[in-house]
């Protein structure tokens, strides 16, 4: 088996993409450090104005998940995080509850939202019960996350919920990127404040439940009605001075189209950032494994030499298989793939790619024969496809032309990456040509 590990940093993981190490040895952390219940409210129930779309931004999907999910799946999979509620609009419930089952978001929990944030945030508050044999036993410690913010990490939710215990409120905070002004009621300047003494109030937020709750039940109607700062709740009306924690660049709340844009380039670009190259034993097809491993480098690779080995262990750490066959049709093992990550729920909320490489060592096949190839890979694909994997094909001729073979293997780098990044249906059954 041959091996290359690179020390790698994924420059993101929202909503943990791929169990890694380093995220497990967290989730340990986590677990040792909270000690106490701690729940979750995802406001959901806006209506997206702002984006433009018919559909609420909530609601709208990457890689045909809907946005939500990947906000929910981040806190889902902290085993130190209990029942996650969810306040959507009521014309929504049912197309939640159709999100939760897919996506085996078991923590959420469904509730009504109200016609503000700071409406639907106290209805998600009210879903927990003070009796402790009920199904959502109050929290000590409540995390209160705009649904339409995907990419929260774990480091980040552990610190808050922390403070929030010691503190009794915390906040997510980022440098503000333009200066802050007041304005004339005529629409001229009137000042401008100075940015430095200023941040921007992002989410995650914690508070110990309690306190925010009470805070809920004694704000004013102005405050539902036009209030956008939960911190200021727990201050004005519980006296709660919230700790203030810088996070990542990534907390940034999707509001816009580019918004929703960039948040698909993130994800795209992080599941991007791995594959495991399956050479088969012929000594062609590990030279190629070899020299596409090499050319492969932004990506953590590993090269196996054949699927049965793509067991757990690089399961759990990509979903971009790259398989080299020296003989033609045989992408039937790549059912036998497709069938391992139906089995592992590997693909259920991330596509896996699978680019199968025919490295042709003979000369051409008859057309007929060809016909018959590209018509089985094509029915392949469209039936691997249901379970959420990509098939695309690549094939490559054999040269002992150095020349020759190094550009075929460079466009080989370049197709099998462009597939691997963009992960576009339309291009799946499709047998290219490097
Ligand atoms: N009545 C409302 C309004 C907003 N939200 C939620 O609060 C979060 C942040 O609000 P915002 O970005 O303003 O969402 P929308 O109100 O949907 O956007 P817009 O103001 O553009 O309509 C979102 O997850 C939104 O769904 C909510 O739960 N209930
Ligand atoms: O006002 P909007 O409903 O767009 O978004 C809510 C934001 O104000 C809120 O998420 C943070 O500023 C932290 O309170």
């Amino acid at each position: 088996m041959l091996k290359r590990r690179f020390i790698f940093h994924m420059p993101l993981d929202p909503g943990c993409l791929l169990e890694r190490d380093a995220e497990r040895s967290a989730d340990r952390l986590g677990c040792a450090a909270v000690d106490f219940p701690v729940a979750v409210v995802l406001p959901a129930g806006g209506s997206g104005e702002r984006m433009g779309l018919a559909t609420p931004k909530q609601f709208c999907t990457i890689l045909n998940r809907p946005l939500i999910s990947f906000t929910i799946q981040a806190f889902e999979r902290l085993s130190w995080i209990g029942t996650v509620v969810v306040v959507v609009a009521k014309e929504n419930h049912d197309l939640m509850l159709n999100i939760v089952q897919k996506c085996n978001h078991t923590k959420a929990k469904v509730v009504h939202g109200g016609t503000s944030r700071h409406r639907s945030i106290f209805s998600g508050l009210q879903a927990f019960s003070s009796t402790t044999d009920s199904l959502t036993p109050k929290p000590k410690v409540v995390i209160i996350h705009d649904a339409v913010r995907p990419f929260v990490e774990e480091d980040l939710l552990l610190k808050i919920t922390l403070a929030a215990k010691e503190q009794g409120a915390s906040g997510a905070i980022r440098p503000l990127v333009s200066t802050v002004i007041a304005t004339t009621s005529e629409g001229y300047l009137d000042h401008s404040l100075e940015r430095a003494k200023y941040r921007a109030s992002e989410m995650p937020q914690g508070f110990l439940y309690d306190i925010i709750f009470q805070a809920y039940q004694r704000c004013s109607e102005f405050d539902f009605e036009f209030g956008t700062e939960c911190l200021h709740l727990a201050l004005q009306y519980c006296g709660t001075n919230a700790k203030l924690i810088e996070g990542p660049p990534t907390l940034w709340k999707v509001t816009y189209k580019r918004d929703l844009a960039a948040a698909e380039a993130i994800i795209k670009e992080t599941l991007s950032m791995s594959a495991c190259i399956i050479a088969g034993a012929e000594a062609e097809a590990v030279e190629l494994a070899k020299a596409l491993q090499k050319n492969l480098n932004m990506m953590e690779t590993d090269v196996i030499q054949c699927a049965k080995e793509s067991n757990t262990e690089y399961l759990s750490k990509t979903r971009n298989f790259i398989h080299i066959s020296t003989t033609a049709s045989n992408f039937l093992g790549t059912l036998d793939m497709a069938k391992r990550f139906e089995d592992t729920d590997h693909a259920r909320l991330y596509p896996v790619v699978v680019v199968w490489v025919q490295l042709n060592m003979t000369k051409q096949s008859v057309d007929s024969q060809k016909t018959d190839e590209l018509t089985a890979f094509r029915s392949l694909a469209s039936e691997v496809i249901q379970g959420n994997v990509l098939l695309y094909g690549i094939q490559i001729d054999h040269t002992k032309v150095p020349e020759q073979w190094e550009r075929s293997v460079e466009r080989l780098t370049q197709i099998t990456v462009a597939l691997i990044r963009d992960r576009n249906a339309a291009l799946t059954g499709q047998l290219l040509h490097a």
